[in-house]
């Protein structure tokens, strides 16, 4: 009798064996995938690969049996058809540019970062087609609420993949799902990568009230206006409005201002609770994107003529001109004249107006039929 055709699972590589790599190694191994997770040290890659643990990023947990791992680029990277990518945002230029000779012709480029590279402000998709010889429709990007811990154990959760090719987006979402793991597709890049950059800013901010010891009123302030200013920012950009509102924004919003696990949150506290920034600095020993994002998101809302106060609140409490206490959600104003809360009506803010837009744009979809179940 003829054996049964057993399809071979897919390879995939992942760079970066961090709390973030890790655990998407585990939910793409889980999924079925065949990964490999590269780590830049020996020592923790042979951890990996010998007793299925990563014991400086992921106490506790046991990860999957069929996970490898190397230290070798050039054995994480062969016959990989999609490459993930979760290194703190200012070495991936430095690790592309190693991986490049190893990449396959086909393969497809994913990250799992949430940061603006300082001195080009690029995000992580621009860097990534920048820096390798592909095109825009095999670059994808990853975002949600999605504390790599909570996932580790397998708490369910979900995520959108966004990439300029549709099909691209759902290639990559199919192999990134396992039962604790939904993903959703999207083809808008920029919204989607700034949701997870902005939110880093505002939970920095909620993190800084928080550690000075105010309430829940002056965070729910922080995080209602942070959603504007994010949205804001982002549509200026050209990300669709609705992203923002998605998991990629106020999802992923939502998780970073509640959770002590977040970093960025953490560090904040730090700050409200009196450190200055080189001693939060020593302190986080894991990456803390949002330190190293406000500069060049800052400099990105003044080139679209944004206006991001609470953003602009944070870095003054990094540069140690403006003290944690007075840190608050009343977004200084050069006028005396109350401000309009922006709304439908006030068609003169670019969020209000995009809301608008997005509104009348979905009406349109119920119209026509609906969009794909995939979608987010
Ligand atoms: N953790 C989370 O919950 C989530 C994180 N992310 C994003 O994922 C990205 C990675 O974060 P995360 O995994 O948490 O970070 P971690 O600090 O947990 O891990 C960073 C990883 O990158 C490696 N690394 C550090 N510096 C370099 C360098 N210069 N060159 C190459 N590799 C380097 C580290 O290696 P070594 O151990 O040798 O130092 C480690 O493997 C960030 O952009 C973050 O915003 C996104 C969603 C969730
Ligand atoms: O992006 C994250 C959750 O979605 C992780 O947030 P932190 O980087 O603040 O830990």
């Amino acid at each position: 009798m003829a054996k049964p055709v057993v399809a071979p699972r897919t390879r995939v590589a992942v760079l970066g064996a961090g709390s973030w790599g890790t655990t998407f190694a585990k939910i793409l191994a889980d999924g079925g995938a065949d990964v490999m997770i590269w780590a830049r040290r020996p020592e923790l890659a042979r951890e990996i690969q010998e007793a299925k643990r990563n014991s400086d990023y992921l106490p506790g947990i046991n990860l999957p049996l069929s996970l490898r791992s190397t230290a070798r680029l050039e054995l994480a990277l062969l016959g990989a058809e999609q490459v993930f990518v979760a290194v703190p945002s200012q070495s991936l230029r430095a690790t592309l540019t190693a991986a490049e000779p190893y990449l396959g012709s086909e393969a497809i480029v994913v990250s799992l970062m949430k940061g603006v590279e300082k001195g080009t402000d690029l995000r992580m998709s621009e860097v990534i087609a920048q820096t390798l010889p592909i095109p825009d429709e095999r670059i994808a990007v990853v975002s949600g609420p999605n504390l790599a811990l909570e996932i580790a154990k397998q708490q369910p959760t979900a995520a959108v993949v966004s990439s300029t090719s549709l099909e691209t987006a759902q290639r990559v979402a199919v192999l990134s799902r396992a039962p604790y793991f939904r993903t959703f597709v999207n083809t808008d890049v920029i919204g989607t990568e700034f949701g997870g950059v902005l939110k880093n800013l505002i939970a920095v901010a909620i993190g800084i009230v928080d550690g000075v010891g105010y309430g829940e009123n002056t965070k729910a302030s922080i995080i209602t206006r942070g959603l504007a200013e994010m949205t804001d920012f982002a549509v200026a950009h050209g990300a669709q409005v609705e992203t923002l509102s998605g998991l990629a924004g106020l999802g992923d919003l939502i998780a970073t201002c509640q959770s002590p696990l977040s970093r960025n949150n953490t560090a904040g506290r730090l700050l409200g609770q009196g450190f200055t920034l080189t001693d939060v600095v020593k302190q986080m020993n894991q990456t803390t994107e949002g330190l190293a994002s406000v500069a060049p998101v800052l400099e990105l809302a003044k080139a679209k003529g944004v206006e991001m106060p609470i953003v602009e609140q944070v870095r003054q409490v990094l540069d140690g001109t403006l003290k944690p206490r007075d840190m608050a959600p009343h977004l200084t104003t050069d006028s005396d004249e109350p401000q309009g809360e922006r709304s439908l009506d006030d068609r003169s803010n670019q969020g209000g107006a995009a809301v608008w837009r997005s509104i009348k744009r979905a009406f349109d979809q119920l119209r026509d039929g609906g969009r794909g179940s995939l979608r987010d």
